[in-house]
Protein backbone atom coordinates (compact mmCIF):
# COMPACT_ATOMS: atom_id res chain seq x y z
CA UNK A 1 0.00 0.00 0.00
CA UNK A 2 1.37 3.23 -0.81
CA UNK A 3 1.80 5.51 2.45
CA UNK A 4 -0.76 8.61 2.04
CA UNK A 5 0.64 11.79 3.03
CA UNK A 6 -1.33 15.08 3.17
CA UNK A 7 0.14 18.39 2.78
CA UNK A 8 -1.77 21.53 4.23
CA UNK A 9 -1.54 25.48 3.75
CA UNK A 10 -2.87 28.17 4.96
CA UNK A 11 -2.40 31.41 3.06
CA UNK A 12 -3.93 34.51 2.41
CA UNK A 13 -2.33 35.65 -0.54
CA UNK A 14 -1.63 31.69 -1.67
CA UNK A 15 2.18 31.84 -1.14
CA UNK A 16 1.95 28.89 1.01
CA UNK A 17 -0.40 27.34 -1.31
CA UNK A 18 2.05 27.45 -3.82
CA UNK A 19 4.84 25.98 -1.79
CA UNK A 20 2.79 23.25 -0.30
CA UNK A 21 1.56 22.09 -3.90
CA UNK A 22 5.33 22.41 -5.44
CA UNK A 23 6.48 20.20 -2.20
CA UNK A 24 3.71 17.68 -2.98
CA UNK A 25 5.25 17.47 -6.43
CA UNK A 26 8.80 16.83 -4.60
CA UNK A 27 7.23 14.22 -2.55
CA UNK A 28 5.54 12.61 -5.41
CA UNK A 29 8.97 12.53 -8.00
CA UNK A 30 11.47 11.43 -4.91
CA UNK A 31 8.96 8.41 -3.76
CA UNK A 32 7.65 7.30 -7.19
CA UNK A 33 4.58 4.70 -6.29
CA UNK A 34 5.58 4.42 -2.94
CA UNK A 35 3.53 7.72 -1.54
CA UNK A 36 0.60 9.67 -2.79
CA UNK A 37 0.20 13.02 -1.58
CA UNK A 38 -3.01 15.31 -1.64
CA UNK A 39 -2.89 19.10 -0.92
CA UNK A 40 -5.42 20.42 0.73
CA UNK A 41 -6.43 24.30 2.39
CA UNK A 42 -6.25 23.87 6.02
CA UNK A 43 -10.03 24.91 6.04
CA UNK A 44 -11.08 21.73 4.17
CA UNK A 45 -9.48 19.86 6.95
CA UNK A 46 -10.96 18.74 10.76
CA UNK A 47 -8.13 17.85 13.46
CA UNK A 48 -9.77 14.35 13.51
CA UNK A 49 -9.35 13.65 9.74
CA UNK A 50 -5.38 13.30 10.51
CA UNK A 51 -5.29 10.08 11.51
CA UNK A 52 -6.71 8.89 8.16
CA UNK A 53 -3.12 9.85 6.85
CA UNK A 54 0.89 8.61 7.38
CA UNK A 55 2.03 11.81 7.34
CA UNK A 56 0.79 15.36 8.01
CA UNK A 57 3.00 18.07 6.20
CA UNK A 58 1.82 21.89 7.36
CA UNK A 59 2.67 24.86 5.47
CA UNK A 60 1.72 28.02 7.77
CA UNK A 61 1.63 32.12 6.61
CA UNK A 62 1.43 34.68 9.29
CA UNK A 63 -1.17 37.48 8.82
CA UNK A 64 -1.84 41.02 10.37
CA UNK A 65 -0.25 41.13 14.13
CA UNK A 66 1.24 37.12 14.03
CA UNK A 67 -1.98 35.81 13.77
CA UNK A 68 -3.41 32.70 11.54
CA UNK A 69 -4.55 33.26 8.40
CA UNK A 70 -8.55 33.32 7.81
CA UNK A 71 -8.30 30.22 6.61
CA UNK A 72 -6.83 29.13 9.52
CA UNK A 73 -8.73 29.88 12.37
CA UNK A 74 -10.80 27.29 12.26
CA UNK A 75 -8.75 24.83 12.60
CA UNK A 76 -6.19 26.69 15.17
CA UNK A 77 -9.23 26.89 17.45
CA UNK A 78 -10.04 23.58 17.30
CA UNK A 79 -6.48 22.39 17.84
CA UNK A 80 -6.27 24.99 20.84
CA UNK A 81 -9.59 23.30 22.40
CA UNK A 82 -7.70 20.00 22.54
CA UNK A 83 -5.99 18.54 25.93
CA UNK A 84 -2.84 17.79 26.50
CA UNK A 85 -1.37 15.16 25.16
CA UNK A 86 -4.73 14.01 22.81
CA UNK A 87 -3.08 12.95 20.39
CA UNK A 88 -0.51 10.38 21.66
CA UNK A 89 -3.43 8.83 23.51
CA UNK A 90 -5.05 8.22 20.22
CA UNK A 91 -1.94 7.44 17.67
CA UNK A 92 -2.28 10.19 15.11
CA UNK A 93 0.54 10.83 12.69
CA UNK A 94 3.68 12.76 13.15
CA UNK A 95 3.65 16.48 11.34
CA UNK A 96 6.18 18.66 9.70
CA UNK A 97 6.02 22.33 9.53
CA UNK A 98 6.77 25.11 7.57
CA UNK A 99 6.29 28.82 8.64
CA UNK A 100 6.07 31.69 6.30
CA UNK A 101 6.17 34.84 7.19
CA UNK A 102 8.57 38.31 6.98
CA UNK A 103 11.05 39.03 9.78
CA UNK A 104 10.28 43.05 8.81
CA UNK A 105 7.18 41.93 10.86
CA UNK A 106 7.34 42.75 14.75
CA UNK A 107 5.91 39.12 15.50
CA UNK A 108 8.12 37.02 13.18
CA UNK A 109 6.12 33.49 12.36
CA UNK A 110 3.75 34.63 15.21
CA UNK A 111 0.96 32.15 13.12
CA UNK A 112 3.27 29.00 12.90
CA UNK A 113 5.01 29.37 16.13
CA UNK A 114 1.38 29.49 18.23
CA UNK A 115 0.54 26.38 15.66
CA UNK A 116 3.68 24.68 16.44
CA UNK A 117 3.33 24.95 20.17
CA UNK A 118 -0.43 23.87 20.47
CA UNK A 119 0.33 20.94 18.15
CA UNK A 120 3.45 19.90 20.65
CA UNK A 121 1.45 20.78 23.18
CA UNK A 122 -0.72 17.83 22.69
CA UNK A 123 1.77 15.76 21.76
CA UNK A 124 1.43 15.23 17.71
CA UNK A 125 5.40 14.61 17.01
CA UNK A 126 7.56 16.42 14.97
CA UNK A 127 9.13 14.90 11.87
CA UNK A 128 12.47 16.99 11.07
CA UNK A 129 13.14 20.85 11.64
CA UNK A 130 10.28 23.27 12.26
CA UNK A 131 11.14 25.01 8.96
CA UNK A 132 10.86 28.96 8.36
CA UNK A 133 11.01 31.34 5.40
CA UNK A 134 11.50 34.81 5.23
CA UNK A 135 10.03 36.91 3.20
CA UNK A 136 10.78 40.00 4.24
CA UNK A 137 14.45 39.43 3.55
CA UNK A 138 13.54 37.69 0.22
CA UNK A 139 14.67 34.42 1.65
CA UNK A 140 11.56 32.40 1.67
CA UNK A 141 12.50 30.06 -1.32
CA UNK A 142 15.91 29.51 -0.26
CA UNK A 143 14.74 28.39 3.17
CA UNK A 144 12.49 26.52 1.88
CA UNK A 145 14.72 24.89 -0.20
CA UNK A 146 17.11 24.01 2.49
CA UNK A 147 14.36 22.93 4.84
CA UNK A 148 13.73 20.43 2.31
CA UNK A 149 16.93 18.79 1.12
CA UNK A 150 17.02 17.51 4.76
CA UNK A 151 13.53 17.16 5.66
CA UNK A 152 13.22 14.26 2.28
CA UNK A 153 15.98 11.81 4.00
CA UNK A 154 14.17 11.96 6.98
CA UNK A 155 10.49 11.19 5.57
CA UNK A 156 12.01 8.40 3.63
CA UNK A 157 13.02 6.94 6.94
CA UNK A 158 9.98 7.26 8.45
CA UNK A 159 7.70 5.80 6.18
CA UNK A 160 10.32 3.37 4.76
CA UNK A 161 9.74 4.01 1.29
CA UNK A 162 13.18 4.13 -1.17
CA UNK A 163 14.53 7.59 -1.61
CA UNK A 164 14.84 8.15 -5.69
CA UNK A 165 17.17 11.23 -6.37
CA UNK A 166 15.48 13.40 -8.96
CA UNK A 167 17.59 16.39 -8.91
CA UNK A 168 18.27 15.93 -12.80
CA UNK A 169 15.03 15.84 -13.89
CA UNK A 170 12.37 18.18 -14.26
CA UNK A 171 8.73 16.99 -14.72
CA UNK A 172 6.64 20.31 -16.10
CA UNK A 173 3.56 20.72 -13.66
CA UNK A 174 1.86 22.58 -17.18
CA UNK A 175 1.50 21.46 -20.59
CA UNK A 176 0.08 24.25 -23.45
CA UNK A 177 -2.24 23.78 -26.59
CA UNK A 178 -2.41 26.44 -28.94
CA UNK A 179 -6.31 27.50 -29.56
CA UNK A 180 -7.24 28.49 -33.55
CA UNK A 181 -9.47 31.72 -31.68
CA UNK A 182 -8.66 34.95 -32.94
CA UNK A 183 -9.31 36.55 -30.01
CA UNK A 184 -9.18 36.57 -26.29
CA UNK A 185 -11.06 38.12 -23.51
CA UNK A 186 -9.14 40.98 -21.77
CA UNK A 187 -7.58 40.00 -18.56
CA UNK A 188 -9.90 41.53 -16.31
CA UNK A 189 -13.52 42.03 -17.74
CA UNK A 190 -14.80 45.53 -16.89
CA UNK A 191 -18.71 44.01 -16.50
CA UNK A 192 -17.83 41.49 -13.40
CA UNK A 193 -20.27 42.33 -10.67
CA UNK A 194 -19.44 43.03 -6.94
CA UNK A 195 -18.69 41.39 -4.49
CA UNK A 196 -14.73 42.65 -5.44
CA UNK A 197 -12.30 40.96 -3.10
CA UNK A 198 -8.44 39.82 -4.00
CA UNK A 199 -9.62 37.38 -5.72
CA UNK A 200 -11.64 39.28 -8.45
CA UNK A 201 -10.27 42.59 -8.22
CA UNK A 202 -12.77 45.74 -9.09
CA UNK A 203 -10.93 47.63 -12.36
CA UNK A 204 -10.94 51.34 -10.56
CA UNK A 205 -10.66 54.42 -12.63
CA UNK A 206 -7.87 56.92 -11.09
CA UNK A 207 -9.66 60.14 -10.14
CA UNK A 208 -6.14 62.22 -9.87
CA UNK A 209 -2.83 61.66 -9.78
CA UNK A 210 -0.15 63.91 -9.38
CA UNK A 211 3.49 64.12 -8.25
CA UNK A 212 3.47 65.78 -4.52
CA UNK A 213 4.96 69.35 -4.62
CA UNK A 214 8.45 69.84 -2.89
CA UNK A 215 10.18 66.31 -3.30
CA UNK A 216 13.22 66.56 -4.75
CA UNK A 217 14.76 64.20 -2.53
CA UNK A 218 15.88 61.10 -3.61
CA UNK A 219 12.63 59.35 -3.83
CA UNK A 220 9.60 60.66 -5.82
CA UNK A 221 6.29 60.44 -4.48
CA UNK A 222 3.00 60.76 -6.19
CA UNK A 223 -0.71 61.04 -4.97
CA UNK A 224 -3.44 59.19 -6.73
CA UNK A 225 -7.12 58.77 -6.16
CA UNK A 226 -9.17 56.48 -6.75
CA UNK A 227 -12.71 55.48 -7.52
CA UNK A 228 -14.37 53.34 -5.83
CA UNK A 229 -17.55 54.36 -7.76
CA UNK A 230 -20.46 51.80 -7.58
CA UNK A 231 -17.93 48.81 -6.80
CA UNK A 232 -19.78 48.62 -3.80
CA UNK A 233 -16.82 48.74 -1.94
CA UNK A 234 -16.28 50.35 1.39
CA UNK A 235 -13.24 50.93 3.48
CA UNK A 236 -12.91 52.86 6.62
CA UNK A 237 -10.02 55.56 7.87
CA UNK A 238 -6.92 53.41 8.62
CA UNK A 239 -7.97 50.36 5.90
CA UNK A 240 -5.47 49.12 3.18
CA UNK A 241 -6.37 49.06 -0.56
CA UNK A 242 -4.40 45.93 -2.46
CA UNK A 243 -3.95 47.08 -6.08
CA UNK A 244 -2.67 44.56 -9.01
CA UNK A 245 0.18 46.18 -10.84
CA UNK A 246 1.12 44.83 -14.67
CA UNK A 247 4.49 44.64 -16.25
CA UNK A 248 6.19 47.21 -18.06
CA UNK A 249 5.96 46.85 -21.96
CA UNK A 250 9.60 46.81 -22.60
CA UNK A 251 10.30 43.84 -19.25
CA UNK A 252 7.12 41.76 -21.26
CA UNK A 253 8.99 42.05 -24.28
CA UNK A 254 12.46 41.21 -23.46
CA UNK A 255 11.05 38.25 -21.25
CA UNK A 256 9.50 36.22 -24.13
CA UNK A 257 12.27 37.30 -26.58
CA UNK A 258 14.55 35.31 -24.06
CA UNK A 259 12.56 32.31 -23.87
CA UNK A 260 11.84 32.16 -27.75
CA UNK A 261 8.14 32.98 -27.47
CA UNK A 262 7.85 37.06 -28.65
CA UNK A 263 6.81 36.24 -31.93
CA UNK A 264 4.09 33.76 -31.05
CA UNK A 265 3.07 36.47 -27.93
CA UNK A 266 -0.54 37.08 -29.57
CA UNK A 267 -0.75 33.11 -30.08
CA UNK A 268 -4.01 31.94 -27.61
CA UNK A 269 -3.23 29.36 -25.95
CA UNK A 270 -4.68 26.55 -23.34
CA UNK A 271 -2.28 25.84 -20.01
CA UNK A 272 -3.10 22.76 -19.44
CA UNK A 273 -2.27 21.04 -15.35
CA UNK A 274 -0.33 17.81 -15.91
CA UNK A 275 -0.47 16.53 -12.14
CA UNK A 276 -3.36 17.17 -9.33
CA UNK A 277 -1.19 19.52 -7.05
CA UNK A 278 -1.51 22.32 -9.78
CA UNK A 279 -5.27 22.53 -10.72
CA UNK A 280 -5.77 25.96 -9.34
CA UNK A 281 -4.62 28.22 -11.90
CA UNK A 282 -3.98 32.19 -11.40
CA UNK A 283 -4.57 33.94 -14.79
CA UNK A 284 -8.02 33.32 -17.12
CA UNK A 285 -7.46 30.14 -18.88
CA UNK A 286 -7.21 30.40 -22.53
CA UNK A 287 -4.70 33.33 -22.48
CA UNK A 288 -1.80 34.70 -24.44
CA UNK A 289 1.78 34.58 -23.52
CA UNK A 290 1.83 38.20 -23.66
CA UNK A 291 -1.50 38.66 -21.79
CA UNK A 292 0.11 36.30 -18.92
CA UNK A 293 3.20 37.90 -18.84
CA UNK A 294 1.93 41.26 -18.43
CA UNK A 295 -0.78 40.64 -16.04
CA UNK A 296 -0.15 37.79 -14.27
CA UNK A 297 3.17 36.65 -13.93
CA UNK A 298 5.81 37.66 -11.26
CA UNK A 299 8.35 38.20 -14.32
CA UNK A 300 10.27 40.15 -12.58
CA UNK A 301 10.63 38.46 -8.99
CA UNK A 302 13.64 38.13 -7.17
CA UNK A 303 15.61 35.12 -8.56
CA UNK A 304 16.01 31.95 -5.91
CA UNK A 305 18.73 29.33 -6.05
CA UNK A 306 16.35 26.40 -6.90
CA UNK A 307 15.26 28.02 -9.85
CA UNK A 308 18.56 28.64 -10.89
CA UNK A 309 19.92 24.88 -9.66
CA UNK A 310 17.26 23.57 -11.98
CA UNK A 311 18.04 25.70 -15.04
CA UNK A 312 21.52 24.52 -14.54
CA UNK A 313 20.76 20.95 -14.31
CA UNK A 314 17.95 20.62 -16.46
CA UNK A 315 17.97 23.26 -19.47
CA UNK A 316 21.42 23.75 -20.65
CA UNK A 317 24.79 22.12 -21.52
CA UNK A 318 28.09 21.40 -19.82
CA UNK A 319 29.87 24.63 -19.62
CA UNK A 320 26.70 26.86 -18.42
CA UNK A 321 25.82 24.11 -15.77
CA UNK A 322 28.98 24.38 -14.11
CA UNK A 323 28.10 27.94 -14.02
CA UNK A 324 25.06 27.74 -12.44
CA UNK A 325 25.91 25.43 -9.72
CA UNK A 326 28.83 27.14 -8.81
CA UNK A 327 27.02 30.35 -8.17
CA UNK A 328 24.32 28.04 -6.30
CA UNK A 329 27.01 25.96 -4.04
CA UNK A 330 26.25 28.43 -1.36
CA UNK A 331 23.73 31.25 0.10
CA UNK A 332 26.35 34.03 0.40
CA UNK A 333 27.58 33.48 -3.05
CA UNK A 334 24.49 33.97 -4.47
CA UNK A 335 23.55 36.82 -2.72
CA UNK A 336 26.30 38.86 -3.80
CA UNK A 337 26.69 38.10 -7.26
CA UNK A 338 23.02 37.86 -8.00
CA UNK A 339 20.53 38.37 -5.34
CA UNK A 340 22.43 41.91 -4.56
CA UNK A 341 22.16 42.87 -8.32
CA UNK A 342 18.29 42.84 -8.28
CA UNK A 343 18.98 40.02 -11.42
CA UNK A 344 15.33 38.89 -12.55
CA UNK A 345 15.36 35.82 -14.38
CA UNK A 346 15.80 37.96 -17.49
CA UNK A 347 18.25 39.78 -16.87
CA UNK A 348 20.32 37.05 -15.51
CA UNK A 349 20.01 34.60 -18.05
CA UNK A 350 20.49 37.55 -20.93
CA UNK A 351 24.10 37.68 -19.44
CA UNK A 352 24.79 34.25 -20.98
CA UNK A 353 25.32 33.63 -24.63
CA UNK A 354 23.05 31.11 -24.93
CA UNK A 355 19.47 30.13 -26.43
CA UNK A 356 17.33 29.78 -23.82
CA UNK A 357 14.43 28.86 -25.78
CA UNK A 358 14.74 25.44 -24.42
CA UNK A 359 13.08 26.73 -20.72
CA UNK A 360 9.91 25.12 -20.51
CA UNK A 361 7.03 27.55 -20.21
CA UNK A 362 5.68 25.50 -17.84
CA UNK A 363 8.46 25.93 -15.48
CA UNK A 364 8.54 29.69 -15.99
CA UNK A 365 4.82 29.38 -14.48
CA UNK A 366 5.83 27.39 -11.76
CA UNK A 367 8.97 29.21 -10.54
CA UNK A 368 8.31 32.68 -10.81
CA UNK A 369 4.44 32.50 -9.80
CA UNK A 370 1.75 34.79 -9.33
CA UNK A 371 2.08 38.59 -10.02
CA UNK A 372 1.04 39.94 -6.39
CA UNK A 373 -0.95 42.53 -5.00
CA UNK A 374 1.07 45.56 -4.02
CA UNK A 375 -0.49 46.97 -0.44
CA UNK A 376 -1.00 50.84 0.13
CA UNK A 377 -2.33 52.45 3.65
CA UNK A 378 -5.17 54.57 2.31
CA UNK A 379 -4.05 58.02 2.65
CA UNK A 380 -8.08 59.57 3.13
CA UNK A 381 -10.47 59.54 5.25
CA UNK A 382 -13.74 57.34 4.52
CA UNK A 383 -15.91 60.01 6.51
CA UNK A 384 -15.03 62.53 4.22
CA UNK A 385 -14.70 60.92 0.55
CA UNK A 386 -16.27 57.55 1.32
CA UNK A 387 -16.29 56.78 -2.70
CA UNK A 388 -12.73 58.29 -3.50
CA UNK A 389 -9.66 56.01 -2.02
CA UNK A 390 -6.18 58.35 -1.74
CA UNK A 391 -2.62 56.27 -1.36
CA UNK A 392 0.53 57.90 -1.03
CA UNK A 393 3.31 56.30 -3.09
CA UNK A 394 7.25 56.06 -2.65
CA UNK A 395 8.68 55.09 -5.63
CA UNK A 396 11.16 52.49 -5.42
CA UNK A 397 14.39 53.42 -8.13
CA UNK A 398 17.61 51.78 -6.88
CA UNK A 399 20.05 52.37 -9.92
CA UNK A 400 19.18 50.65 -12.45
CA UNK A 401 16.86 49.00 -10.49
CA UNK A 402 12.78 50.07 -9.92
CA UNK A 403 9.80 48.52 -8.61
CA UNK A 404 7.29 46.84 -10.86
CA UNK A 405 4.58 49.15 -9.17
CA UNK A 406 6.46 52.04 -9.13
CA UNK A 407 6.95 51.67 -12.82
CA UNK A 408 3.26 50.91 -13.28
CA UNK A 409 2.61 54.11 -11.39
CA UNK A 410 4.78 56.26 -13.45
CA UNK A 411 3.16 54.72 -16.96
CA UNK A 412 -0.41 55.59 -15.65
CA UNK A 413 1.19 59.18 -14.45
CA UNK A 414 2.39 60.00 -18.12
CA UNK A 415 -0.47 58.77 -19.88
CA UNK A 416 -3.58 60.71 -21.08
CA UNK A 417 -6.08 58.35 -19.78
CA UNK A 418 -4.79 56.98 -16.97
CA UNK A 419 -6.02 53.54 -17.27
CA UNK A 420 -7.68 51.56 -15.10
CA UNK A 421 -5.87 49.53 -12.08
CA UNK A 422 -7.41 46.43 -10.33
CA UNK A 423 -7.66 47.14 -7.07
CA UNK A 424 -9.40 45.54 -3.62
CA UNK A 425 -9.65 46.58 -0.05
CA UNK A 426 -8.33 45.04 2.63
CA UNK A 427 -9.51 46.00 6.75
CA UNK A 428 -7.13 46.43 8.86
CA UNK A 429 -7.33 47.06 13.06
CA UNK A 430 -5.33 50.37 12.27
CA UNK A 431 -8.58 52.61 13.21
CA UNK A 432 -9.20 55.53 15.27
CA UNK A 433 -10.36 54.74 18.89
CA UNK A 434 -13.72 54.26 19.50
CA UNK A 435 -13.53 56.94 22.30
CA UNK A 436 -12.83 60.54 20.22
CA UNK A 437 -11.75 61.90 23.44
CA UNK A 438 -8.86 59.97 24.22
CA UNK A 439 -5.44 61.35 22.80
CA UNK A 440 -3.50 60.32 19.88
CA UNK A 441 -0.07 59.66 19.35
CA UNK A 442 0.73 59.41 15.68
CA UNK A 443 4.74 58.34 14.87
CA UNK A 444 5.86 58.42 11.02
CA UNK A 445 8.81 58.24 8.79
CA UNK A 446 8.58 59.69 5.27
CA UNK A 447 5.49 58.21 3.36
CA UNK A 448 4.46 56.31 6.45
CA UNK A 449 2.76 59.78 7.11
CA UNK A 450 -0.29 58.31 4.40
CA UNK A 451 -2.68 57.12 7.08
CA UNK A 452 -1.92 60.19 9.54
CA UNK A 453 -3.23 62.45 6.80
CA UNK A 454 -6.31 59.97 6.72
CA UNK A 455 -6.66 60.72 10.52
CA UNK A 456 -6.30 64.04 10.64
CA UNK A 457 -8.88 64.70 8.06
CA UNK A 458 -10.92 61.75 9.85
CA UNK A 459 -10.72 63.86 12.95
CA UNK A 460 -11.56 67.33 10.82
CA UNK A 461 -14.48 66.13 9.58
CA UNK A 462 -15.98 65.19 12.77
CA UNK A 463 -15.18 68.53 14.30
CA UNK A 464 -17.14 70.03 11.57
CA UNK A 465 -20.01 67.76 11.46
CA UNK A 466 -19.81 67.65 15.92
CA UNK A 467 -18.36 71.56 16.80
CA UNK A 468 -19.69 71.17 20.74
CA UNK A 469 -18.11 67.55 20.96
CA UNK A 470 -15.17 67.24 22.69
CA UNK A 471 -11.98 65.63 20.99
CA UNK A 472 -8.55 64.35 22.46
CA UNK A 473 -5.41 66.26 21.27
CA UNK A 474 -3.88 64.38 17.92
CA UNK A 475 -0.06 64.62 18.21
CA UNK A 476 2.01 63.98 15.32
CA UNK A 477 5.65 63.08 15.42
CA UNK A 478 7.04 63.43 11.89
CA UNK A 479 10.45 62.14 10.49
CA UNK A 480 11.48 63.47 7.55
CA UNK A 481 14.62 64.38 5.69
CA UNK A 482 14.28 68.15 4.72
CA UNK A 483 11.34 70.08 6.12
CA UNK A 484 11.53 72.05 3.16
CA UNK A 485 11.88 69.52 0.62
CA UNK A 486 10.25 66.52 1.66
CA UNK A 487 6.84 67.50 3.65
CA UNK A 488 3.96 65.81 1.70
CA UNK A 489 1.15 67.69 1.58
CA UNK A 490 2.64 70.85 2.75
CA UNK A 491 -0.82 72.59 1.40
CA UNK A 492 -3.10 70.71 3.91
CA UNK A 493 -1.27 70.49 7.11
CA UNK A 494 -2.11 74.55 7.59
CA UNK A 495 -6.20 74.33 6.62
CA UNK A 496 -6.33 71.13 9.14
CA UNK A 497 -4.55 73.18 12.00
CA UNK A 498 -6.81 76.14 11.57
CA UNK A 499 -9.80 73.62 11.88
CA UNK A 500 -8.63 71.30 14.99
CA UNK A 501 -6.67 74.54 16.91
CA UNK A 502 -3.58 73.97 18.64
CA UNK A 503 -5.66 72.19 21.52
CA UNK A 504 -6.61 69.58 18.56
CA UNK A 505 -3.47 69.17 16.70
CA UNK A 506 0.49 69.28 17.17
CA UNK A 507 2.70 69.07 14.55
CA UNK A 508 6.49 68.03 15.28
CA UNK A 509 9.14 67.52 12.60
CA UNK A 510 12.12 65.86 12.91
CA UNK A 511 14.75 66.31 10.14
CA UNK A 512 17.48 63.89 9.36
CA UNK A 513 19.57 65.53 6.62
CA UNK A 514 19.37 69.28 7.52
CA UNK A 515 22.25 70.09 9.29
CA UNK A 516 21.88 67.84 11.85
CA UNK A 517 20.63 64.29 11.98
CA UNK A 518 17.21 63.77 14.24
CA UNK A 519 14.84 61.32 14.00
CA UNK A 520 11.75 61.08 15.48
CA UNK A 521 13.09 59.07 17.89
CA UNK A 522 15.00 61.98 19.14
CA UNK A 523 11.98 64.21 19.11
CA UNK A 524 10.33 61.95 21.78
CA UNK A 525 13.10 61.40 23.85
CA UNK A 526 13.08 65.44 23.78
CA UNK A 527 9.42 64.99 24.84
CA UNK A 528 9.68 62.16 27.61
CA UNK A 529 7.30 63.94 30.00
CA UNK A 530 4.79 65.00 27.77
CA UNK A 531 4.82 61.22 26.04
CA UNK A 532 5.05 59.54 29.43
CA UNK A 533 2.08 61.59 30.68
CA UNK A 534 0.53 60.70 27.48
CA UNK A 535 0.36 57.12 27.83
CA UNK A 536 0.11 56.70 31.61
CA UNK A 537 -1.96 58.91 32.72
CA UNK A 538 -4.03 59.98 29.51
CA UNK A 539 -4.49 56.56 28.32
CA UNK A 540 -3.54 57.94 24.98
CA UNK A 541 -3.30 55.67 21.51
CA UNK A 542 -0.35 55.10 19.59
CA UNK A 543 0.18 54.60 16.18
CA UNK A 544 3.28 54.16 14.44
CA UNK A 545 3.94 53.71 10.47
CA UNK A 546 6.84 53.18 8.61
CA UNK A 547 9.53 50.34 7.07
CA UNK A 548 9.27 48.83 9.73
CA UNK A 549 13.50 47.44 9.47
CA UNK A 550 14.26 50.32 10.43
CA UNK A 551 11.84 52.87 12.26
CA UNK A 552 9.08 50.97 14.04
CA UNK A 553 11.58 49.22 16.15
CA UNK A 554 13.73 52.48 17.05
CA UNK A 555 10.63 54.13 18.17
CA UNK A 556 9.19 51.01 20.47
CA UNK A 557 13.27 50.79 21.82
CA UNK A 558 12.32 54.71 22.70
CA UNK A 559 9.33 54.54 24.22
CA UNK A 560 10.14 51.82 26.42
CA UNK A 561 13.15 53.94 27.37
CA UNK A 562 10.79 56.88 27.98
CA UNK A 563 8.47 54.56 30.11
CA UNK A 564 11.66 53.28 32.22
CA UNK A 565 11.93 57.09 33.65
CA UNK A 566 8.20 56.63 34.95
CA UNK A 567 8.20 52.95 35.56
CA UNK A 568 11.49 52.40 37.59
CA UNK A 569 12.97 49.69 35.08
CA UNK A 570 13.19 48.56 31.73
CA UNK A 571 11.36 45.36 32.55
CA UNK A 572 8.63 47.05 33.37
CA UNK A 573 8.04 49.89 30.83
CA UNK A 574 8.70 46.82 27.97
CA UNK A 575 5.81 45.08 29.94
CA UNK A 576 3.65 48.03 30.37
CA UNK A 577 3.87 48.78 26.32
CA UNK A 578 3.19 45.14 25.56
CA UNK A 579 0.17 45.58 27.30
CA UNK A 580 -0.90 48.49 25.50
CA UNK A 581 -0.27 45.84 22.28
CA UNK A 582 -2.64 43.67 24.31
CA UNK A 583 -5.41 45.57 24.64
CA UNK A 584 -4.94 47.49 21.04
CA UNK A 585 -3.87 51.23 21.84
CA UNK A 586 -0.41 50.78 20.64
CA UNK A 587 -0.78 50.30 16.54
CA UNK A 588 1.66 49.38 14.02
CA UNK A 589 1.26 49.65 10.35
CA UNK A 590 4.40 48.73 8.54
CA UNK A 591 5.73 47.26 5.18
C1 LIG B 1 -1.00 42.35 5.98
C2 LIG B 1 0.15 41.40 6.27
C3 LIG B 1 0.48 41.11 7.57
C4 LIG B 1 1.55 40.26 7.86
N1 LIG B 1 1.88 40.01 9.17
C5 LIG B 1 2.94 39.22 9.46
C6 LIG B 1 3.34 38.97 10.81
O1 LIG B 1 2.76 39.49 11.76
N2 LIG B 1 4.39 38.16 11.04
C7 LIG B 1 5.11 37.59 10.02
O2 LIG B 1 6.07 36.87 10.29
N3 LIG B 1 4.77 37.81 8.72
C8 LIG B 1 3.72 38.61 8.42
N4 LIG B 1 3.37 38.83 7.10
C9 LIG B 1 4.21 38.28 6.01
C10 LIG B 1 3.60 37.04 5.38
O3 LIG B 1 3.41 36.01 6.33
C11 LIG B 1 4.54 36.53 4.29
O4 LIG B 1 4.68 37.53 3.31
C12 LIG B 1 4.06 35.23 3.67
O5 LIG B 1 5.01 34.78 2.73
C13 LIG B 1 2.72 35.39 2.98
O6 LIG B 1 2.23 34.10 2.69
P1 LIG B 1 0.78 33.83 2.03
O7 LIG B 1 0.86 34.40 0.65
O8 LIG B 1 0.68 32.35 2.05
O9 LIG B 1 -0.28 34.49 2.84
C14 LIG B 1 2.30 39.68 6.81
C15 LIG B 1 1.94 39.98 5.47
C16 LIG B 1 0.88 40.82 5.20
C17 LIG B 1 0.53 41.14 3.76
Amino acid sequence: MPKRILVCYSSQTNTAERLAEDFARELNACFKRGGTCEVRNIRDVRVDDLKNWDLVCFFISSYGDGEQCDDGLDFFASVKALEDMYFEKLGYPPFTLFGLGSSLYDLYQGASVDFYKELTRCSLHSLGKFGKGDDGIGTLIDDYDEWMFDLLPLISDFLEIPFSDTSEEYHAAFSTIDLPLKTCPGPYRDSVKPPFHVDKPYLAQIHEIRELSGETGAKMVIHAGIDLDDSKLHYTTGDHIGIYPANSDQDVELFLNTFGLYERRNQIIKVIPTDRMSTKLFFPNPTTYWQLSKYFLEINSCLNRKMVRTIGKAFTGPINRVKLLELTKDRGTFMKKVTSNHDTITTFLRGFDTDWSCVPFSFLLESLGPLRPRYYSISSSSLKQPTVVDITVSLVIEGNFQGVFSRNVMEVYQADNHPKLPIFLEQTKFRLPYDTRKPILMVCAGVGVAPFRGFVQERCEQRQRKPSASFGKMYLYYGLRHLKKDLLYRDEWKEYEDILGPEGLELKFAESRNGGKKYVQDLLKEDTQLIGDLIIKQGCYIYVCGASNTMNKGVSKELIDILKTFKGDIKQADRYLRYQKVVGKYKEDVW
